[in-house]
């Protein structure tokens, strides 16, 4: 029984000229799995990624979370469905620069009504696990953009979601505070059992993950799974995504493994 299920999933957006952007996508993630949606620019990966968390709704099919279809609770459940099922990631971080490290890692808890002893304690563990400790009191311009990012994963597990969702996670980030955050979310999958969904074009992020589905034209192209070695799968994402063909400008982001 797959934790993220999506059942012949299609999105046509509407406007002067119809557009449909996705077709027929029957995909299973299984609880602790960590999955890669690849595929050429305009392919339908943000398209999909926006329907599985609920800030988009589908045209055709459906998405089940836990069991769950998100998108036929009334908006107050799926406001609350979301606050405890989803953690998000986004490529710009989305921290708020008036406050400090620490105070946007608990901000999904403060919407809880949360004790501080108990904010205060998660916070800690969290940022142990994150190794971001020693930053808790800076403001977000006086870090990192690696420490950026791991600071938005960890307000994105705080409140321990079943499901982390993660746009381009990598995507302003150099190659080292990528390998950073990508070892990150490794570890964070193998400890807490997280699953993971990841929308990249980085090939490098994605040999991160058990298993990599590819999209081409709105419809499931092809999928990859990870065996011991890392540094093989990197180059069997590169084949696959040479195969899927796109511009060049597309595989710039490549980095060497
Ligand atoms: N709101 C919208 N209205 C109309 N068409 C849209 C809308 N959003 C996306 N599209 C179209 O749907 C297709 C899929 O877009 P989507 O953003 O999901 O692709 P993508 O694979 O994430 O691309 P990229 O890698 O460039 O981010 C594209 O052709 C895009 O132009």
């Amino acid at each position: 029984m797959g934790m993220l299920i999506t059942k012949h999933l299609g999105k046509v957006y509407g406007g002067n000229v119809s557009y449909q952007a996705l077709s027929d996508i029957d995909l299973v993630i299984e609880k602790g799995e960590f999955v890669g949606i690849m595929g050429p620019s305009g392919s339908g990966k943000t398209t999909l990624l926006n329907l599985v968390s609920t800030i988009d709704s589908p045209t055709s099919g459906e998405v089940l979370i836990n069991n769950e279809n998100p998108h036929q609770l009334s908006s107050h459940k799926l406001a609350l469905f979301r606050r405890r099922n989803l953690g998000f990631v986004f490529q710009d971080f989305n921290l708020l620069d008036t406050l400090t490290i620490g105070e946007n890692i608990i901000l999904p808890l403060t919407l809880d009504g949360i004790s501080v002893k108990v904010m205060e304690d998660k916070l800690k563990q969290v940022a142990d696990k994150l190794g971001i400790t020693p930053i808790l009191d800076k403001r977000t311009y006086e870090v990192s953009g690696g420490q950026r990012q791991r600071t938005a994963i960890a307000r994105a597990i705080i409140h321990s979601p079943s499901l982390l969702l993660a746009d381009e996670p990598t995507g302003n980030l150099d190659s080292k505070s990528s390998r950073d955050v990508m070892e990150t979310m490794e570890t964070i999958n193998q400890t807490d059992g997280t699953t993971m969904m990841l929308v990249t074009h980085d090939a490098l992020a994605a040999s991160y993950c058990h298993r990599v589905v590819f999209i081409k034209d709105g419809r499931l192209f092809n999928e990859i799974h990870r065996g011991h070695n890392r540094q093989l799968f990197f180059q069997q994402i590169i084949d696959v995504l040479s195969l899927l063909g796109g511009n060049a400008h597309e595989l710039s982001p490549l980095r060497v493994n």
